[in-house]
C-alpha cells in the first residue's frame, strides 16, 4: 500500500534537552498505525512536528511526495480538548469545515449524519458549553473527519470516553481506514489498540523501540503463556520446562514460557498428575509488551520488524 506520510530522522531539542531523537516511520493508506510510548516518550512532540505546530530541528516531514503538507487533506484531533465555548455545535462544525474549504451542504449532510451515529441527535443548535465532556470529545472528532481527510491524526481519541463511546470511535475509525484514510493514532489503552491497529512504532525517550505490524509484533515480543484452573502445587508449575515464571491466585495458575516454545511439544511434556479442570493457552498482551518495554526489559536494541 503506498504511504501517505512518512517521517524521516525527526529530531527536536527544547533548550538543551533532546525529546526526539531521528524518529522515521510511515503511515500507508488505508491503515491504522499506532504511535504508542510512556509518558513524556515524544509522541505528541512528534504529532505536532507533522501537523506543523511546531518545526523539528532536524528530519522531513513528507504527505505523499511533498515537504509542503496540504492541511485540508489532514484531519487533526489534538490531545488538549475543547472548542469554542458560546457557539453552536453546527454553527462550530460548519465553520471549521469552511475553514477547509469544503462545501456547506455537503458538510451539513455529513454534521447530521455524524451526530446521529454518535447519539448527539438533536444538539445541533446546543451551545458547545452545555455539553459533557465526552459529548465535547465526540464533537471535536466530527470535526476532525467532516472534510473527509486522506490523513486523520488523533492524539489519545480514547481517554475520558465512556466504554460505549469507546466503541463508537473504535468502530468509526475502523470504517474510515477500511474506506481508504490513512490513521496514525496515539494512545494508552492497549487493549484498544490491540483490537483495532494494523501496525504499531513503539517508542522511549525519543527514541524507536519497536516497529512493525501488530502480528510480527506480538510473535516477537509476545510469548506464550498458559492458564490452568485446578488445585496445583507452585514448585510442581516452576518444575515444568520453559516455564519462565508462575503466578498463582487461589486454583488459577498462569504460566509464563520461554520464547520460541511450540504449544504441541510443550503440552506433551506437562506431567500426567496435574489437576487440570480448564487450560487456555495465547500470547501475553500488548499491554504487558508494553510494561515490559516501560520497565527496560525490551530494549531499543530489538529493533525494527518488517515494517
Ligand atoms: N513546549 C515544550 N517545552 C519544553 N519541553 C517540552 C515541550 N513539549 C514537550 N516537552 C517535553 O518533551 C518530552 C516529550 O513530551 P511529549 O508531550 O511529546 O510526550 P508524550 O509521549 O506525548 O507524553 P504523554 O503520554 O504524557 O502525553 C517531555 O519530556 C516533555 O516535558
Amino acid at each position: 500500500m503506498e504511504n501517505v506520510l512518512s517521517i524521516q530522522g525527526l529530531e527536536k531539542s527544547f533548550k538543551d534537552k533532546q525529546v526526539l531523537k531521528g524518529i522515521s516511520f510511515e503511515v500507508k493508506k488505508g491503515e491504522i498505525m499506532a504511535i504508542l510510548g510512556p509518558n513524556g516518550a515524544g509522541k505528541s512532540t512528534t504529532i505536532r512536528n507533522i501537523m506543523g505546530i511546531m518545526y523539528p530541528d532536524e528530519g522531513k516531514v513528507i504527505f505523499h511526495n511533498h515537504t509542503d503538507i496540504p492541511r485540508h487533506k489532514i484531519g487533526y484531533l489534538p490531545e488538549e480538548r475543547g472548542l469554542y465555548k458560546n457557539v453552536k455545535v453546527m454553527d462550530m462544525l460548519l465553520y471549521l469545515a469552511d475553514l477547509k474549504d469544503y462545501p456547506k451542504e455537503k458538510a451539513k449532510e455529513r454534521i447530521m449524519y455524524y451526530l446521529d451515529k454518535f447519539d448527539l441527535n438533536g444538539k445541533e443548535n446546543t451551545n458547545l458549553e452545555e455539553l459533557s465532556k465526552g459529548m465535547n470529545q465526540k464533537v471535536q472528532f466530527i470535526s476532525s473527519i467532516l472534510h473527509e481527510p486522506e490523513l486523520l491524526i488523533l492524539d489519545e481519541p480514547f481517554s475520558g470516553l465512556d466504554p460505549v463511546s469507546q466503541d463508537v470511535f473504535k468502530d468509526e475509525i475502523r470504517n474510515l481506514a477500511n474506506k481508504g484514510t490513512a490513521i496514525l493514532l496515539s494512545s494508552h489503552q492497549m487493549n484498544l489498540v490491540e483490537e483495532i491497529c494494523d501496525r504499531l512504532f513503539m517508542m522511549q525517550e525519543g527514541q524507536k523501540i519497536i516497529y512493525g505490524s501488530l502480528d510480527e509484533v506480538k510473535t516477537e515480543y509476545a510469548n506464550f503463556k498458559c492458564t490452568i484452573r485446578g488445585k496445583n502445587k507452585l514448585d510442581d508449575l516452576k518444575a515444568i520446562s520453559e516455564v519462565q515464571r508462575v503466578e498463582q491466585s487461589e486454583d488459577v495458575s498462569v504460566l509464563y514460557l520461554e520464547k520460541d516454545v511450540v504449544p504441541i511439544q510443550w503440552f506433551k511434556t506437562l506431567p500426567d498428575h496435574l489437576n487440570i479442570h480448564e487450560l487456555t493457552m495465547d500470547r501475553i498482551s500488548l499491554h504487558e509488551i508494553f510494561v515490559d518495554i516501560a520497565s527496560g526489559k525490551i530494549n531499543q536494541e530489538a529493533g525494527e520488524l518488517h515494517a
